[in-house]
């Protein structure tokens, strides 16, 4: 991970910070290997919606709480569905949280999104924490994703950008409330993931 200093400024599309490989390959490889270790032990679910419609995505969470969907809601939770608590978020990511979201408070959640052939993710508010003064820092590793920006209202015209292995967004101040979302991913166009697929990880703080 660069250092504060050397650390370049982000780009700027509609609030939404955008930091550029803010991780090199070494730094995505080390954290991948932490995140195999941590989904041993918290593994990935298929999440339904409150309607009963299954996610495309796959998820997993650390930290105090986890994001979870299911037919009784949208909620954070201090368990994993399969009861475990939910991991400690790792070092390394609490260390990307430091570097960029300007606050002090430290994120207590780690959602573990993982894309498939085909996933998506609708266009949404991250609206179930109680503190919009925190970001939501958004890390992405593997496949390229279309991440679509939009309004807090609703509709309006979008912008999209690929985000690619190792890049970093910031969705704080006047973009903390604008609805987001994954139209789809090049799936096989990274080789960090043997596999395949794209891992997005978002930090939150929840209470
Ligand atoms: O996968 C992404 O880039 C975004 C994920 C997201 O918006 C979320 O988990 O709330
Ligand atoms: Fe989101």
């Amino acid at each position: 991970m660069p250092d504060k200093k050397a650390m370049t400024a982000p780009l700027d599309i509609r609030g939404f910070q955008l930091f550029p490989g803010f991780l090199d390959r070494p730094a995505q490889d080390a954290l991948v290997a932490v995140l195999r270790g941590l989904l041993r032990v918290a593994p990935l679910y298929q999440p339904v919606t409150p309607r009963g419609q299954k996610m495309s995505v796959r998820m997993s969470a650390a930290g105090r709480f986890g994001w979870v969907t299911d037919r009784r809601g949208y909620r954070y939770e201090p368990h994993h569905p399969g009861g475990m608590d939910w991991p400690p978020i790792p070092e390394e990511v609490l260390a990307i949280w430091r570097a960029v979201s300007g606050v002090t408070r430290e994120p207590e959640c780690c959602l573990i999104n993982w894309y498939g052939e085909g996933a998506r993710m609708g266009l949404h508010q991250d609206k179930d924490e109680a503190d919009f003064s925190c970001p939501v820092v958004s890390v992405s590793l593997g496949d390229e994703g279309l991440f679509r920006m939009g309004h807090e209202e609703r509709g309006g015209r979008t912008e999209s950008v690929w985000l690619k292995s190792g890049d970093v967004v910031v969705m704080g101040g006047a973009a903390r409330l604008k609805h987001h979302g994954v139209d789809r991913i090049r799936f096989g166009s990274s080789t960090l993931l043997p596999q395949g697929g794209r891992i997005n990880l978002t930090l939150r703080v929840v209470t």
